[in-house]
């Protein structure tokens, strides 16, 4: 018995398999518009095209007079149009023939000339008769044209009612006004906007998420607060993020921030506002320190009282002036060499000489000519020594007492704004004890009294400020052993330009600050005068210090040498216990620099090397460097050797002394090569730079 096919078995068939039928391509359903779908859409279309409507005949209305001048131009450049339309070429066409009639005629008797000037005078024939066919033509093309288009006209303005005639005059303008098009877009799209120029909503929702400060379905709700507007070089904007995410967020992104608007992170400012959701942000399209600024000092006429205003030096990213306050916070500045320290010095130096009561006292450590111009004016004044040094900080060490004890003999709590007048008259004045260039003095082994200068530089810095003695230290020697540990945290305020390296910012502004984004190693190279700075009023910010010429020191000095005077403050005009009580113990002054006037004062000075007279002789010039001549004549009033001889002429001085100076430079072992420098008329000689000698030193 046969058993039964079982269910799973598949059906044996004869017939081959059938292809499957071919599939229809399928088309994704339509869309419909939601309008079609919803009455309440319909209802919102409609809304809206009539708004559109009534906005665009609201603008081509208020844009009629436009329309009207281009309709005059559109029917001008019809007529030439008609006109070209009838000349064709043929009048191009005859003048070449009647040319060729001229060519002809100007060949010699012959054949040629006369088979010639027969074809080209049946040529002219034949293109008069053509050309007067064309006009005929364009005549009656124009004349039935124009007599329908009067015929219509004339028909819809006597018989028509008010709104043809209306929208005959229309298409009478549009007509007029579609040929007169001008030929340039009316409105030239805006260049190349930066993505900066554009900050606003929009961009900010764009750059918090690209940042990762917010998710991108949260940017619909950052919201602008007020209008981005101009201040200084760049743009300011307030923002609100969304509810529940603190602007502080953001301002931690400040990198991803300043990648996301294409700038660099120092050309943007991001803070949190007014609550703590509003986040505030300020972006420059191009590095705000890149500029060259001058200080507003300079045009300021008169007496400063610095301890009110205090003194303008640098400006800040926003072009605003910050201001030192030379009262409570004793400063230190160091950076790299030929960095800008001298110049914020210069900024300070012009305020503090128009301020009748500051007592200014400044030791030198390079011993360059660089505050020689201020040499009348200074309470002290001395070059490269340190036993002087060691001395003056003792006696201002001594001064803070006795201050202490006169403000408190009179009753007075400290100085302020309200008794500054009579405490400058019982106290004499502030003092601004100004060491340009620690490494001179404070490392140890650099001489006997670097530890008791230290301790003394520390001890005024600690606590001169509230009795009105102010400490400013600079130094291009970042280390730990010039500027050791206690001088550092006693002074309150710290500038650092552009440092070597990242530790030797952190020595200047504090540790730990460059991993905050405080790092002085990356200010850009080529931008001298710009530096982190750090006070309690300022808190950590950026600046460039202002530029201060040669020209503007002398003015300055000048000038207030003319306010002290007036106000008896020139360095013999009053008592100066500091100055009498230093004259006692070494028997010479340094008040206005000492006899000589140029700080080179006392019984140990620092010997001063042949390379020593070169940086003063290339920085005495104010161009930062000094030709050969002006070297010899500097050196001419150190050393007799430099000098003219009588009979000499200027040939065989040249010879002679520039022997001289290649002998002692070999005995110095000095290896610096003259190079070309820039005359003070601006012509070429060969010279020194400062920068080639400071770096040999
Ligand atoms: N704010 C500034 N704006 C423009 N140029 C500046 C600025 N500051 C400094 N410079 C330029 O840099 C040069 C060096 O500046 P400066 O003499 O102040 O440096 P320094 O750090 O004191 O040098 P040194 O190491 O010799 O003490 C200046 O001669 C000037 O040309």
């Amino acid at each position: 018995m046969a058993t039964p096919l079982s269910d799973e078995r598949p059906q044996l068939t004869l017939v081959k398999e059938t292809p499957e039928t071919a599939r229809v391509f399928e088309f994704e359903k339509r869309p419909r518009p939601a309008w079609m779908m919803s009455g309440e859409q319909l209802r919102q279309w409609a809304v809206y095209a009539k708004d559109n409507t009534v906005d665009a005949v609201r603008f081509h209305a208020t844009h009629s007079p436009y329309y009207l001048g281009w309709s005059v131009r559109g029917y001008r450049r019809l007529c030439l149009r008609w006109w070209e339309a009838r000349q064709d070429d043929y009048r191009q066409q005859l003048a070449t023939a009647k040319q060729m009639i001229r060519e002809a005629k100007s060949q010699p008797r012959g054949s040629t000339r006369a088979a010639d000037e027969a074809k080209a005078r049946a040529l002219r024939t034949v293109l008069r008769a053509e050309y007067r066919g064309h006009k005929r033509q364009h005549w009656i093309r124009t004349g039935v044209s124009g007599l329908i288009v009067v015929a219509g006209a004339t028909t819809a303005v006597t018989m028509g009612s008010w709104w043809v005639q209306l929208l005959l005059a229309l298409a009478v303008i549009f007509t007029g006004a579609y040929f007169g098009r001008p030929e340039e877009p009316a409105v030239k799209p805006i260049q190349a906007p930066t993505r900066t120029s554009h900050l606003g909503e929009e961009t900010m929702r764009r750059v918090l998420v690209e940042s990762g400060a917010i998710s991108e379905k949260r940017a619909e709700e950052v919201r602008g607060v007020g209008l981005p507007h101009t201040e200084g070089p760049g743009i300011a904007y307030e923002v609100d993020m969304p509810s529940g995410i603190p602007a502080a967020v953001a301002v931690t992104k400040k990198q991803q921030v300043a990648a996301a608007l294409a700038v660099h992170q120092d050309w943007l400012d991001l803070e949190v506002g007014a609550i703590e959701s509003r986040l505030k942000i300020w972006v420059a399209s191009d590095d705000p320190f890149s500029v060259v600024r001058r200080s507003p000092l300079l045009d300021q006429k008169g007496e400063i009282n610095t301890f009110r205003d205090g003194i303008p030096v640098a400006f800040g990213k926003r072009g605003n002036p910050i201001i030192l306050h030379v009262r409570d916070t004793s400063l230190i500045v160091g950076g790299a060499t030929r960095r800008g320290k001298g110049m914020l010095l210069a900024n300070i130096l012009l305020g503090v000489a128009k301020d009748p009561w500051v007592n200014i006292r400044i030791f030198d450590g390079k011993g360059t000519a660089e505050h020689n111009l201020y040499a009348p004016l200074m309470a002290t004044f001395v070059k490269r020594n340190p036993e002087r040094l060691a001395i003056v900080s003792r006696l201002i060490k001594e001064e803070i007492d006795r201050r202490s004890d006169l403000l408190d003999e009179h009753g007075y709590e400290k100085i302020d704004d309200s008794n500054y007048a009579e405490v400058m008259k019982l106290l004499g004045g502030r003092e601004v004890f100004i060491v340009d260039e620690l490494a001179t003095y404070t490392p140890k082994g650099t001489s006997r009294w670097d530890e008791e200068i230290t301790e003394n530089l520390s001890q005024i810095a600690a606590v001169g400020a509230a009795l009105g003695v102010l400490l400013i230290s600079i130094t291009q020697v970042p280390e730990v052993d010039v500027i050791r540990g206690r001088l550092r945290q006693n002074h309150v305020g710290r500038a650092a330009m552009k440092t070597e390296s990242g530790t030797a910012s952190n020595t200047i502004l504090g540790d730990g600050m460059t991993g905050q984004g405080y790092d002085a190693s990356k200010i850009p190279i080529d931008q001298a005068g710009r530096f982190w700075l750090a006070t309690p009023e300022t808190g950590v910010i950026q600046g460039r210090s202002y530029l201060v010429t040669a020209d503007d020191k002398r003015q300055v000095a000048a000038e207030a040498r003319e306010i002290r005077e007036h106000a008896v403050r020139l360095p013999w005009q009053w008592h100066d216990p500091i100055e009498a009580q230093l004259t006692a113990e070494t028997g010479i002054t340094s008040a206005a620099g000492g006899p000589g006037g140029k700080g080179r004062i006392g019984s140990a000075p620092v010997a001063l090397t042949l390379l020593d007279h070169l940086i003063d002789a290339a920085a005495g010039t104010g161009r930062d460097e000094a030709t050969r001549a002006e070297v010899f004549a500097y050196l001419a009033t150190v050393d007799d050797r430099y000098g003219y001889r009588v009979d000499e002429t200027d040939g065989q001085y040249n010879a002679r002394v520039g022997k001289v100076l290649a002998a002692a430079m070999k005995a110095e072992g000095l290896d610096i090569k003259a190079v070309k420098v820039s005359t003070a008329e601006g012509k070429e000689a060969r010279g020194f730079r400062l920068d080639d000698l400071i770096a040999a030193r």
